[in-house]
C-alpha cells in the first residue's frame, strides 16, 4: 500500500495542466479554480460546466488532443482523459520533467491522488482512503459534514483575528506562546454553535489580552 503524504498546496496563479474535458476533469478543475490556479485544459471536447468556465475566462482551453510538450512549465498535471494509453503517456512525460501528476484511470501511474474535501471557511478537511474506495471517501466526507457545522467558519475567522493581534504585540516568547495557546482553548466555538456569541470589539480583544497577560 502506498502511504501518501498529506499536504496543503498553494496553487494560486500556478500553471496547472489538465488533459481531458469530461466529468472527472470537471471535478478536478472545479477545485483548482476555487484554489486560484491558472488552469490550462487540453481536450477536443468539454462538459457544459467546463465550457462555461472557459467562456468566463477562468481557464484556458486548448481544443485538441494531448501532444507531447503540453505540460512543459506546469506546476501540477492531471491526466483525466478517457484513453488509458494517453493518460499513461502524460504521466510518463510529467515524471520525466519532475512534475507531480494525478492519473484518473490508474492511481498507481501517478504521484498524487485527490481526496474528498470538506470546507468551512479556513477549515479544510481532506479524506483519502489511499485509493481503496473513492465513493467511500465521498461518503465519509458527507458524514464529517454533519459533525463539523457552519460555525467553524466564523470561529476560525475570529481565532485568526485574535492571533494576529497577539502576534502584532512585542511580547516575551513565553508570554506570547501562552496567549496563543489560551486563544485556541476558548469556548467561543460552542457559543457560536449555540448562537450566544457576541462579536468582540477591538476593546474586548485588548482587555482579553491584558487580562491574560496578568495571569
Ligand atoms: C474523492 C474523489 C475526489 C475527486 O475526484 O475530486 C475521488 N474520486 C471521487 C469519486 C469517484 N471516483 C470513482 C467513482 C465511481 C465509484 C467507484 O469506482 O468507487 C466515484 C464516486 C462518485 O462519482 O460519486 C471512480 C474511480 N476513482 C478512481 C478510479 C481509478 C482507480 O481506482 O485507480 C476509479 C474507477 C474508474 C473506472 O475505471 O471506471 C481513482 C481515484 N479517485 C479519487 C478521488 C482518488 C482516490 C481517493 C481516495 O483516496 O479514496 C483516485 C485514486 C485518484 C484521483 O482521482 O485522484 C471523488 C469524490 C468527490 C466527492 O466528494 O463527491
Ligand atoms: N479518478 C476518478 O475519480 C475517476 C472517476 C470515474 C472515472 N475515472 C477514470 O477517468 C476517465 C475519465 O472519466 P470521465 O468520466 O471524465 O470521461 P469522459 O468520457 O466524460 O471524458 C473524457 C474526456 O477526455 C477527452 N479526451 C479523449 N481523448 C483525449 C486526448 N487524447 N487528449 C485530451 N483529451 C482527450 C474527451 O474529449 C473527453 O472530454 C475514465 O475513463 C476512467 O478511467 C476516474
Amino acid at each position: 500500500m502506498v502511504k501518501y503524504l498529506p499536504i496543503m498546496l498553494d496553487v494560486q496563479d500556478q500553471r496547472v495542466v489538465v488533459i481531458g474535458g469530461g466529468a472527472v476533469a470537471e471535478r478536478k478543475v472545479g477545485a483548482l479554480v476555487e484554489a486560484g490556479a491558472a488552469v490550462v485544459l487540453v481536450s477536443p471536447s468539454l462538459t457544459e460546466a467546463l465550457a462555461a468556465l472557459a467562456e468566463a475566462g477562468r481557464l484556458s482551453w486548448i481544443s485538441r488532443r494531448y501532444a507531447p510538450g503540453d505540460i512543459r512549465g506546469a506546476f501540477l498535471v492531471y491526466a483525466a482523459s478517457n484513453e488509458a494509453a494517453v493518460n499513461e503517456a502524460v504521466a510518463q512525460e510529467a515524471r520525466s520533467l519532475g512534475v507531480p501528476v494525478n492519473v484518473a484511470s490508474r492511481s498507481e501511474a501517478g504521484s498524487f491522488i485527490t481526496p474528498g474535501v470538506l470546507r468551512r471557511g479556513r477549515l479544510t478537511v481532506a479524506v483519502s482512503t489511499s485509493g481503496a474506495g473513492p465513493s467511500a471517501a465521498a461518503r465519509i466526507t458527507e458524514q464529517l459534514a454533519e459533525i463539523l457545522g457552519e460555525e467553524y467558519e466564523p470561529y476560525l475567522d475570529w481565532l485568526h483575528d485574535l492571533r494576529v493581534e497577539i502576534k502584532r504585540r512585542e511580547l516575551p516568547p513565553e508570554q506570547r506562546r501562552r496567549l496563543l495557546r489560551s486563544a485556541g482553548n476558548l469556548d467561543v466555538l460552542n457559543e457560536m454553535r449555540q448562537g450566544t456569541f457576541i462579536e468582540w470589539s477591538a476593546d474586548d480583544i485588548d482587555n482579553w489580552i491584558t487580562r491574560n497577560l496578568e495571569v
